[in-house]
């Protein structure tokens, strides 16, 4: 197989399978959410914005080319930031306020459904134990992720009264951040899956992934859209405001 018809079969993979398709994000860019289902997708994704630095410390703490580790730190930097200015996360938390949430409750965890939680540890002990070409060929979801951004930003703008520049700003940075940290992993998985053997290993990498993202949104589906079920000692609308 070529690199051309391995980057063929990730793209398909991301075409039938990310979470761009999944009915929370249409409900949610559709400004078809109600205050407390926007309020439960940011407490569950903080979940999942925490998760992101942590497997990207066990991807580190495995590489042994400095040259990668190198390349691969700038995405810590990118969600923690420095002390003062902070970064994603950080940027994460406003979104949290704006949307009336105290962001001690969110930086917390407290309240993220099961599932979401299940998955997150997933996806950092895929990173932290499968071989490094599934560790860098997981994050590759990220080869989608700038098309949702920018549809989330122009669907959050519209729809919603919380949404300006500075609830936002996660996202728009994200638009600058993702295709230099997609553009290397791509590379890499495409010059060292060199058997069919690695790139079906690319590819379960991958589909392993989108199920990480899929089973998030099944997740607040289940618990905050009607019939809503939430699962005990999940956040129930009315606590952690601000
Ligand atoms: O909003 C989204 O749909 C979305 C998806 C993904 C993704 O595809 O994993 C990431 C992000 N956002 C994101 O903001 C982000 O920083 C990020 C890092 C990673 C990763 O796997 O290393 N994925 C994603």
């Amino acid at each position: 197989m070529s690199r051309e018809s391995l980057e063929e079969r990730l793209r398909a993979i991301g075409a039938e399978r990310y979470h761009d398709k999944h009915p929370f994000h249409d409900k949610l860019h559709g400004g078809e959410c109600s205050p407390d289902q926007v309020r439960a997708w940011v407490i569950n994704r903080w979940a999942y914005q925490a998760a992101i630095p942590m497997k990207d410390a066990a991807f580190l703490s495995r590489c042994t080319d400095p040259d990668m580790r190198r390349a691969w730190r700038s995405r810590i930097e990118d969600h923690d930031g420095g002390i003062n200015e902070g970064g994603g996360l950080r940027r994460w938390l406003k979104l949290a306020e704006a949307v009336g949430l105290d962001p001690d409750y969110v930086a917390s965890g407290r309240g993220v459904l099961p599932a979401t939680q299940f998955a997150v540890d997933a996806y950092i002990r895929y990173v932290r134990d499968m071989p490094l070409l599934q560790a860098v060929a997981s994050s590759l979801t990220e080869l989608f992720a700038p098309s949702i951004h920018e549809r989330r930003i122009e669907g959050l703008l519209e729809h919603y009264d919380f949404a300006n520049t500075e609830s936002l700003s996660y996202f728009k940075t994200r638009l600058s951040q993702a295709p230099k940290d997609v553009a290397y992993g791509l590379e890499w998985v495409l010059s060292h899956a060199d058997t069919p053997e690695k790139e079906d290993m690319a590819c379960e990498a991958l589909t392993f992934k989108t199920n990480v993202l899929w089973a998030q949104l099944d997740a607040l589906w289940g618990a905050y859209v009607e019939p809503a079920r939430i699962p005990p000692g999940a956040w129930r609308p009315g606590e952690g405001m601000a």
